[in-house]
């Protein structure tokens, strides 16, 4: 279903202060160097894709993308929320077309496991393998949980979204390495998403699960969410904005985000 409409982001640098940030110095330095990052926000003759780095569980600031065709935008604000702190990127984008998806998805591959963080694509165990993302989210219109771990082997980062129903954590805890509740809070990315109770949370830790809080978190809330018991908060719009948010400060909303969820 089509969440919310494609957001074009008017941020390409116009002044020195502007180029100034972490994130665009990182992609563009790697752009006129030619390195890690220069066939990611064109299509590169270079289709050798960097590998994921080793399967951890999930934790801290877990960035979900917006919706947006600004290649250049996506790259250098991902950038910026690894930057800020993020351990693991989900690319979604629930309105571009297949094509779009694939190439995004792959940039982000570069963009991400170049600096040692899993990029997780969202939906579909196809796109999956053919972006060479280090994984998957799958909710309950998506592709089966355990055909997926089949598809993708052991050592593939595997999602399940359970929203409400602790029943569902149950059914594909042995084959998921993280399980997300939501919508904690008020979401403006799913408005009519199920509200789930912090206290589910709270029993999916003590069930020794890797649990993924999501829906509305921001930096007056993600306490609630890690005190309950998440181990990560997944995050589009407080970590990402708004259209025409500029990467840098993308990177200090994760740098506020990770402070508060990353639990040493
Ligand atoms: C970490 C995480 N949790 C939940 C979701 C939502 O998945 P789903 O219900 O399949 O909805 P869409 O994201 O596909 O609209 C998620 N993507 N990531
Ligand atoms: C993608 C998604 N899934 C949800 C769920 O409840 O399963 S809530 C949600 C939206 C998350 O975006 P934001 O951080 O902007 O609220
Ligand atoms: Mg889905």
């Amino acid at each position: 279903m089509v969440t919310s409409a494609p957001k074009r982001h008017r941020w390409a640098p116009t002044s020195g202060e502007d180029v100034a940030t972490n994130a665009q110095e990182c992609v563009l330095a790697e752009e006129s160097r030619g390195g890690a990052a220069a066939g990611d926000t064109a299509a590169s003759a270079d289709d050798t894709l960097p590998p994921p780095p080793p399967k951890v569980p999930i934790r801290g600031l877990y960035a979900l993308t917006p919706d947006t065709d600004d290649d250049e935008w996506l790259a250098a604000a991902v950038a910026a929320a690894i930057a800020g702190g993020a351990s693991a990127v989900q690319y979604r984008n629930k309105t571009a077309d297949a094509e779009t998806r694939l190439r995004q998805a792959r940039m982000l591959v570069r963009v991400c496991h170049s600096r040692g963080v899993p990029l997780i694509v969202n939906d579909s165990v196809d796109m999956a393998i053919a972006s060479g993302a280090a994984g998957v989210h799958l909710g309950r219109d998506d592709d089966n949980p355990f055909e997926a771990r089949r598809r993708l082997g052991p050592d593939a980062i595997i999602g399940v979204s359970c929203y409400d129903e602790f029943e569902r954590a149950e059914r594909y805890a042995a084959v998921a390495d993280n399980l997300a509740f939501g919508s904690l809070f008020g979401s403006s990315t799913k408005p009519g998403a199920v509200r789930a109770p912090l206290e589910l949370l709270t029993r999916a830790k003590a069930r020794g699960w890797n649990v993924v809080g999501i829906g509305g978190v921001d930096a007056s809330n993600a306490r609630r969410a890690v005190e309950a018991g998440a181990d990560a908060v997944a995050v589009i719009t407080g970590v990402f904005g708004g259209i025409d948010r500029l990467p840098n400060a993308v990177e200090k909303s994760s740098v506020q985000l990770r402070g508060i969820a990353f639990r040493p």
